[in-house]
């Protein structure tokens, strides 16, 4: 079946000035999102997770900006391409922000206002987003609640934000970018401040409702623990580039770059207790200086000569899967896997 290409980003470079220097962010990064699927960006903290998505939204920090490449949005009113890096009033973005790309952030808190009640919040966005009259609005608002899981919605309705526990303050703020109608919703750690429980609980609702809503789904997370069961793509980021892009089954069993290797190394085993837990030695390159070759090669013990003098390109390892690294290339040695590598390509994890 051919899918429907929502958003291309096409060598997309974001830098930030800070103190007469330049960060640079995102380095030249390609990306497709397809109508309907839910694709997990992962990485480090610092890898550019959050700067890059920002840039869906026009949500970048006033000293930062794109310096190349382009992003485009192909679910616009009447089907219009959209040129997202070509936005630059306020007045555009809000057209954009929210009614096509919503964002829900980590902490629940910061996107409601603990004033007013859930029921008024939400139904503010349906106001504002689908056209429609009080009355309609309030049943809106209610299907709303219900569609995320919130029982006895008349009475959640009249209450405030305090009187909810983390878990149902998330559905919440879920109800609201539901209620502007998006077509792509961005999730950044959505339930990392939750319990475990709770955690799966949020996850399995984004599942329902990107089948009800038929949303694209970006879940960006530093766990690759939490995508295994989620996500239909995975792509992982390393100091600001995707450095491979694949099906989950393919990242998971298939993996080809070393730091998706050690991200794999470094997710809790059964039986494991917390000092034997594997964590990548080192420390990504400063984004301030041009980086040569394989932005990973120092932190990895596998690194090839050319690693440290050529940035790799993509090699293209199936259709829909792609690394950037050089241990792809015909000439190069072939190496170990990492146990853990091995032992999940057997079956022995997930
Ligand atoms: N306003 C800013 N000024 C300067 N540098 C910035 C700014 N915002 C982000 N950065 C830098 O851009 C890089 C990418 O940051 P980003 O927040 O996207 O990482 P992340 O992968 O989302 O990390 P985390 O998981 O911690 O949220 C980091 O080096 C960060 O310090």
């Amino acid at each position: 079946m051919e899918r429907e290409m929502i958003l291309e980003v096409v060598d997309l470079d974001i830098c930030f000035q800070l103190r007469g220097k330049v960060l640079h962010a995102i380095r030249d990064v390609s990306m497709e999102l397809y109508q309907g699927e839910i694709l997990a960006i992962v990485g480090e903290s610092g890898s550019g997770k959050s700067v890059f998505t920002k840039s869906f939204m026009g949500l970048l920090d006033k000293n930062g900006y794109v310096a190349g490449g382009s992003i485009v949005y192909f679910g616009g009113e009447e089907e219009r391409e959209v040129n997202l890096t070509a936005i630059s009033r306020e007045r555009d973005w809000r057209r954009i922000r929210g009614h096509e790309i919503a964002m829900i952030m980590q902490d629940p808190m910061t996107s409601l206002n603990p004033l007013k009640t859930i029921g008024s919040q939400i139904m503010e966005a349906v106001l504002l987003h689908q056209k429609v009259g009080r009355m309609e609005a309030i049943k809106r608002t209610l299907k709303h609640l219900e569609d995320v899981g919130i029982q006895e919605p008349e009475k959640r309705f009249e209450q405030y934000p305090h009187e909810f526990s983390g878990g149902m303050r998330q559905r919440v703020v879920i109800a609201i970018a539901i209620a502007c109608n998006p077509k792509i919703l961005v999730c950044d750690e959505p339930t990392t401040a939750l319990d475990v429980t709770i955690q799966a609980q949020i996850l399995d609702l984004l599942k329902e409702l990107r089948h009800k809503y038929n949303l694209s789904v970006i879940l960006i997370t530093h766990d690759l623990g939490v995508v295994a069961n989620m996500a239909d793509r995975v792509a992982v980021m390393y100091a600001g580039d995707i450095v491979e892009i694949g099906t989950s089954e393919e990242i998971f069993y298939d993996p080809k770059h070393p730091y998706t290797w050690a991200l794999l190394s470094s997710l809790p085993q059964a039986g494991q207790k917390g000092s034997d837990l594997f964590s990548i030695p080192g420390t990504p390159p400063s984004l301030y200086v041009d980086i040569k070759g394989d932005a990973f090669a120092n932190r990895n013990p596998q690194a090839l000569k050319i690693d440290f003098v050529k940035r790799p390109p993509y090699f293209q390892v199936s259709p829909t899967h792609k690394a950037k690294t050089w241990l792809l290339d015909k000439r190069a040695p072939k190496v170990t896997l990492p146990p853990i590598v091995e032992k999940i390509r057997k079956g022995g994890l997930f």
